[in-house]
């Protein structure tokens, strides 16, 4: 594989699958073992879900799992849009239909945004990152990762992240302010290029501070971002700039989406 990604410690695992099924069963192979992996050493799973085509293909298999010990996850949302839980638009009513409804993680510990935060005026132009529902969410994310500590980052054993044809991941947008964001673990964006606007977001410290970063793209819509993200290092795409600091990267592929790179066989 022609990895141009090569100014990171470690390089990534790269997988490409014929089907999105087979695809599905090694993310569940994986998710599983990073599961039983953590609860051992840290009596619990923190794990962050993507929306977009992410869910579908994250449960596919891993719903059908018997050997994971859901009650000790802690899950959490990569990137939320502000909209009621159970609209349409939700991830989390998105991962509820795929996932949650069908394996027993208990309800406490799928930590969602309280929309009804949600304020009617945009924030002030010089703290446009803040917003209620972001600081809400920040809080819960210390409750769970900080206690009584201070950190300066969570460390989630898995986050999952989509990737747009832009090459944006969460919420983080070319170009956009939030990819400078240094202190905030979540960030509110009130414009997102990808609809609908008004959403909040892991921000990129946060998403570099896991133990475990797995990408998730597929369909020939994904070819050439996949192969500017693999082949031009230059360019400073928000998937470009996920470098887990002490973690792994790993990307999830169908043959579609990887067409254009070249994969070892
Ligand atoms: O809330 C969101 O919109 C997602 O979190 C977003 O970041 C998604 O992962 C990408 O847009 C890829 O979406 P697809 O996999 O559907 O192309």
């Amino acid at each position: 594989m022609s990895l141009k990604l090569l100014d990171r410690m470690e390089q990534p695992t790269v997988r490409s699958f014929t089907t999105s099924n087979e695809l599905s069963v090694s993310l569940a192979d994986l998710v599983t073992k990073l599961s039983a992996e953590s609860i051992e050493a840290r009596d619990r799973f923190t794990v962050g879900i993507s929306g977009g085509s992410l869910p579908k293909l994250l449960a596919a298999d891993l719903k059908h799992r018997k050997d994971v010990k859901w009650d000790k996850w802690e899950v959490f949302f990569c990137d939320e849009r502000i909209v009621p839980l159970e609209h349409e638009d939700s991830n989390y009513f998105l991962c509820k239909k795929e996932l949650f409804d069908h394996v027993p993680i208990p309800p406490e510990k799928i930590h969602t945004i309280d929309p009804n935060l949600a304020s009617e005026n945009e924030p002030k132009e010089e703290d446009d990152s803040i917003d209620p529902v972001a600081e809400d969410y920040e809080k819960q994310l210390i409750d769970v990762f900080a206690g009584a500590k201070s950190i300066k980052f969570p460390v989630f054993d898995l986050l999952l992240l989509g990737i747009g044809p832009d090459g944006h991941t969460c919420s983080l947008f070319p170009g956009h302010r939030l990819l400078d964001e240094g202190v905030l673990w979540v960030a509110y964006i009130g414009d997102s290029p990808k609809p609908p606007p008004k959403r909040v977001t892991l921000t990129l410290p946060v998403v570099n501070h896991a133990r475990n970063v797995a990408f998730v793209a597929t369909g020939s819509g994904k070819q050439d971002i996949l192969y500017q993200i693999f082949e031009d290092p230059s360019s400073k795409l928000p998937s470009q700039l996920v470098k887990p600091t002490n973690g792994k990267l790993y990307w999830f592929l169908d043959d579609a989406a990887s067409s254009k790179l070249i994969l070892p066989k």
